[in-house]
């Protein structure tokens, strides 16, 4: 499968005008190609170390905007691919080649067969990150290798089920009969979608979703819209603005955010005309919150804390609990949750939701309602974690009804929850998989 990536194709290294002192001349020969070294750095970081993507992104040094892209670009369609190409290089190999060089040669090869990048670009700059890491002597296998991939990449990749290979096996086999359609999905680029502010008009060229909701294709610059500074919309997957839409009519309502930032929820919540506490543990996200609400004139209550140990002065209406989750539903845009979650973070995750669950019973008023949701495509830390609920006695369910979710039908699943993944509304560009439920809180 191609991707579409002129930047990174286009992107050629920067050969050193200079010779650096102390460097050898075929190091100095090959020390700049910022977008080859960051995504170097960023797939070493997922592979080797665990370290997320955005991580990587964050403390690197590179400022230039369409270098950032790019690499990032490069570096996802690495992470997306991982597992067919390695599988595809395999029998190329005699010996197992460190994790490094792996990661070198695989973004080799994720140039050549997604990216379209011309064979002696792909080969001669993947041999340079070899040299300027000190990794020489694999240049010769990379070589090889890679000139192999350029010649011969239909017969290798021939009975190869990629769809399978690209995913871990214990994700696979939790995703169960999704695993295929979820596949599919998460190998499209995501769409930009934007939640409308009240009275705003969507800006021209995007497709009316749903009420409120705009799509613009992969790629698109939110910050580039007519509208943007005057706050008249924001960022916010249409799956993502579900949950909000689903809480019926709020208006006047008291209700707690639980885990807010970067707040696409909270300014919907907002929007609806709901009094909003809005609450943050982490003081940057918070931040950015902040100028998020501040950007879109909404007004909310922000509370920099653990929302574990939050309690209302006065008993809530309602509770919108976004949990912290694996974010297995956000693979098109972090492809890199494939390789840095386990099956262990699944298990911590999902007794830390049930913590929030019980935190939440103790904010609301009797008959308040419990907006659970999380951008999740494991039943542990969905569809599991309203059944536990439900056992403890202490809640209700609520089922979404049909009306409901008349626009989007095949989410509603037959206990009344909302499920999502990426391979739904594919002719349409897909949206990222979330999971959600409205619990009623009952007497004790
Ligand atoms: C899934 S994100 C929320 C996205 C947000 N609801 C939105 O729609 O923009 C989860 C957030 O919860 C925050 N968080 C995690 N644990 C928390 C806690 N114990 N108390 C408050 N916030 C927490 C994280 O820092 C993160 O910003």
């Amino acid at each position: 499968m191609k991707e579409n990536s002129s930047s990174v194709s286009n992107v050629s290294k920067r050969p050193s005008k200079k010779k650096g002192r102390g460097l050898s001349r075929t190091q100095a020969m090959h020390q700049v190609d910022p977008v080859r070294d960051l995504a170097f750095e960023i797939v070493r970081g997922v592979m080797e170390h665990r370290r997320m993507l955005e991580t990587t992104l964050d403390r690197s040094t590179v400022q230039d905007g369409r270098d950032r892209a790019a690499a990032h670009r490069l570096a996802a369609t690495t992470l997306r691919h991982w597992g067919s190409m390695n599988e595809l290089i395999q029998p190329l190999l005699r010996k197992e080649p460190p994790m490094v060089v792996r990661c070198a040669l695989l973004l080799g090869v994720a140039q050549l067969v997604h990216l379209e990048t011309p064979p002696h670009a792909a080969v001669g700059t993947v041999v340079d990150l070899l040299h300027r890491n000190k990794l020489s002597p694999f240049s010769g296998l990379a070589n090889a290798v890679l000139r192999r991939i350029s010649r011969e990449s239909e017969s290798l990749q021939e009975g190869l089920d990629q769809q399978r290979l690209d995913v871990p096996a214990w994700l696979w086999t939790a995703w169960g009969r999704r695993a295929r359609a979820i596949t599919k999905g998460f190998y499209q680029e995501a769409p930009l979608d934007l939640t409308l502010s009240p009275g705003a008009a969507a800006p021209e060229g995007g497709e009316i979703l749903l009420k409120n909701t705009v799509r613009f294709p992969a790629g698109t610059k939110i910050t580039t819209l007519p509208g943007f500074e005057e706050g008249d919309f924001w960022a916010q997957d249409l799956a993502a603005s579900m949950p909000v839409r689903l809480m019926g009519k709020i208006e006047g309502l008291k209700i707690a955010d639980l885990c807010a930032a970067p707040g696409g929820k909270t300014a919907q919540l907002v929007s609806a005309g709901a009094q909003v506490t809005a609450i943050e543990r982490e003081k940057p996200r918070a931040t950015r919150l902040q100028e998020n609400l501040e950007r879109l004139g909404l007004k909310a209550e922000i509370l920099v804390q653990d929302a574990l140990s939050w309690q209302p002065q006065t008993p809530l209406d309602a509770v919108l609990l976004d949990a912290p989750c694996s974010a297995t539903g956000t693979l098109r845009r972090h492809p890199d949750v494939l390789w840095v979650k386990r099956p262990r973070d699944v298990k911590a995750l999902a007794e830390g939701q049930d913590a929030f669950i019980n935190a939440a019973y103790k904010m609301l008023r009797e008959g308040g309602m419990l907006l659970y949701a999380v951008c999740s495509l494991q039943d542990e830390e969905g569809p599991e974690r309203i059944k536990a609920a439900l056992e403890s006695g202490l809640w209700q369910l609520e089922p979404f009804t049909e009306e409901e979710l008349a626009s989007l039908p095949e989410a509603r699943t037959s206990e009344g929850f909302f499920r999502t993944h990426p391979g739904m509304l594919a002719d349409k560009g897909g949206m990222d998989g979330f999971f959600a439920a409205r619990l009623i809180k009952q007497r004790l």
